[in-house]
């Protein structure tokens, strides 16, 4: 099975309403796709979204990435092959997370293809059903209680509050909603590095005083302010995920060892893809600590790699892959299933997507 064209193109799906968190807003998911093709016919699918705010990628990057940088490097190799073509895509560039990861992803669903083998069966097989938490965008704190009532309508067990904007008003937020929703809803909030140390320390303590039960606070402070987020994970009780603050292996040596969080939240956009991942599982697993899968503003398409990734590996205990969940269509055939919360993966080669409506092909 050789490698004869890579081709890249472009999705536009509406979300279901704007999503909003401390860093952007966002109403399209309005991402890169990548498309392997084969000698023998195969082909495998990749998708990388422009998270400028978080990974630095554009469209426009993702796409000289892989047509100037990645493509040749790879161009006529045999998936069997698979351990040289990862060397050979991790070193086209420095960085480029996300235009990696959509290689990778396009790769990892041939290999499936090629061993005629769900790819999550090829990793470690470990469950088939995952249930994930829903995203309520950052709001005035109606517009906060009637998303999460919604979702709670929807049979939602544990929503992902993003906070960030204003200490004092999301601390309003929290009341507000953990009022609404009871006692029996699971809350993990998700600053998206919006707070100062002292702030995530303050707002942590007084939701525990209130008995809020919040079951970890995402990403307190700066991405790169490791010092602060220590001092967060050290003064409160509630657990701290580092979510901006680790891409690569090494980071989450970095956090795990310095004690700077206690979960790590594992991105595909943010390792370049599977094979990263799966080192950072290898670490997370070593110190005994555990994960979650979290996604960007992705269709079902590279949320379905992640979601193989989740059903193969013990380690990745909490799920947040609700890209699919917040867009208004979904254009792809095959692939994981969705039922609201509950993400079930299908035992198809590879990641068993079939077609793909309404992808605009660069020239
Ligand atoms: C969509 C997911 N639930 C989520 O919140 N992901 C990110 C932000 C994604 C983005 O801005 O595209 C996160 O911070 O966890
Ligand atoms: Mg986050």
């Amino acid at each position: 099975m050789k490698i004869i064209d890579i081709k890249v193109g472009r999705i536009l799906i509406p979300l279901k309403k704007p999503f909003k968190t401390a860093l952007r807003t966002v109403e399209h998911v309005n991402n890169i796709i990548v498309k392997i093709e084969t000698d023998t016919g195969h082909v495998g699918y990749g998708e990388a979204p422009p998270t400028g705010v978080i990974t630095g990628d554009t469209r426009g990057s993702i796409a000289g990435a892989i047509k100037e940088h990645i493509k040749n490097n790879i161009l006529g190799m045999d998936i069997a092959n698979f351990e040289e073509i990862m060397i050979r895509l991790e070193k086209s560039l420095v960085k480029n997370t996300s235009a990696k990861a959509a290689v990778d992803i396009a790769l990892y669903d041939l290999f499936g293809q090629l061993y005629n083998a769900p790819v999550y069966k090829l990793l470690g097989g470990y469950r088939k059903e995952m249930t994930t938490d829903i995203t309520v965008s950052v709001n005035d704190p109606e517009e906060m209680v009637k998303d999460s009532m919604d979702a709670v309508s929807r049979g939602f067990k544990t929503l992902k509050i993003k906070v960030g904007k204003n200490i004092n008003l999301d601390l309003q937020r929290m009341d507000a909603i953990r009022e609404a929703v009871g006692d029996d809803i699971h809350l993990r909030l998700d600053a998206n590095q919006g707070w100062s140390s002292k702030e995530a320390i303050y707002a942590i303590k007084k939701m525990e005083d209130k008995g809020f039960n919040i079951e970890f606070v995402e990403q307190p402070v700066k991405a790169e302010d490791l010092e602060g987020m220590k001092a967060v994970t050290e003064n409160v009780s509630t657990l701290i995920l580092a979510d901006e603050s680790v891409f690569s292996p090494k980071d989450a040596i970095e956090i795990i060892r310095n004690r700077a969080a206690d979960i790590i939240n594992i991105k595909l956009m943010k390792t370049g893809g599977i094979r990263n991942a799966l080192r950072i599982c290898a670490i997370a697993e070593m110190y005994g600590v555990e994960c979650m899968i979290g996604c960007m503003l992705e269709s079902k398409l590279s949320v379905t790699a992640a979601v193989h990734l989740a059903a193969a590996k013990s380690v990745i205990t909490k799920v947040d892959l609700d890209g699919p969940l917040l867009c208004k269509e979904d254009p792809i055939e095959g692939g994981a299933i969705f039922q609201d919360y509950k993400i079930t993966v299908s035992d198809d080669p590879g990641f068993g997507f079939k077609n793909i409506d309404g992808i605009i092909w660069d020239s």
